[in-house]
């Protein structure tokens, strides 16, 4: 499913709709295949509401959302849960599962109704997990499961999918430092064979480093958006968080540390 032709995800005139809150500015831009967008902003700036909306989860207020210049409004559900994957926050459904059975949801979409997952689909699910370290785990029950080996199930199933676009909302939450990059790193190399990668992140370093664009989400409705060195700069990061902050370089990569 991978070689996704241009112009991938584009948001057109974008506002989404975040309730009692000003429209702002409204949002164009394109996820491309091979970009890997990095979403900024404080608490309640709109993030995940911005991630659904990419994903046709809710309506936007103003604008549209197109996927390969068709609006998503025109898509087949079916049709886009194939080509859009979504890393969800946190999610406790907490039906009973196993880790295993939960990759393999990746697989709906591309099954029909009366077909059970065969053996193809099970290689693709094991080796999602195998490559989020969770090979051992594929047989646990998933409400047993610690919230960073939750996180990684997340990402295993969406692995599973290899959708063109992933949508990943704070991907890195809840793992340990190792996870994290390692997360990072997966979503890197998805963008690397030319999937369109967009993830709401909490860490600015994280994003400074793995983020090829960012968009950067103010909560009154105002935004930015472009390639990742002209957005992080020392003014605009300390407006949107309401935070001084020093900057550093570690590897020629800005590191940005608040000041107490
Ligand atoms: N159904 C709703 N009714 C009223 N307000 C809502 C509703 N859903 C979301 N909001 C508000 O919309 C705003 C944006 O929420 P959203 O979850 O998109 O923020 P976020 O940037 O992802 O935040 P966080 O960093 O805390 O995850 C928040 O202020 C939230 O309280």
């Amino acid at each position: 499913m991978s070689g996704l032709a241009a112009p991938g995800l584009e948001a057109k005139g974008l506002v989404i709709d975040v309730p009692g809150r000003p429209d702002g500015r409204a949002i164009d831009l394109a996820i491309a295949p091979g970009q890997r967008w990095g979403v900024l902003g404080p608490n309640g700036a709109g993030k995940t509401t911005l991630l659904h909306t990419l994903a046709g989860l809710r309506p936007p207020r103003v604008g549209e959302v197109r996927l390969d210049g068709r609006a998503l409004a025109r898509w087949r559900r079916r049709a886009l849960a194939r080509r859009l994957g979504v890393v969800f926050q946190e999610r406790h459904d907490d039906f009973p599962a196993t880790v295993r059975e939960t990759a393999l949801i990746g697989r709906h979409p591309f099954l029909s109704p009366w077909r059970q997952e065969g053996p193809e689909d099970l290689a693709r699910a094991d080796a999602a997990l195998a490559r989020l370290d969770l090979g051992h785990l594929a047989e646990r029950e998933l409400s047993t499961l610690s919230g960073g080996e939750r996180q990684r199930v997340s990402l295993a199933t969406v692995l599973t999918q290899a959708p063109d676009i992933w949508l990943a909302d704070e991907p890195t939450n809840h793992l340990d430092l190792h996870h994290q990059v390692a997360a990072m790193a997966l979503l890197a190399e998805q963008a690397d064979q030319s999937r369109g990668v967009i993830m709401c992140l909490h860490d600015l370093n994280l994003a400074a480093r793995w983020c090829s664009h960012l968009l950067l989400l103010y909560p009154d409705g105002q935004a930015c958006w472009g390639p990742a060195e002209a957005m992080l700069t020392l003014a605009a990061l300390e407006r949107l968080y309401d935070q001084p902050l020093t900057r550093v370089e570690v590897d020629g990569a800005p590191v940005f540390v608040p000041v107490r």
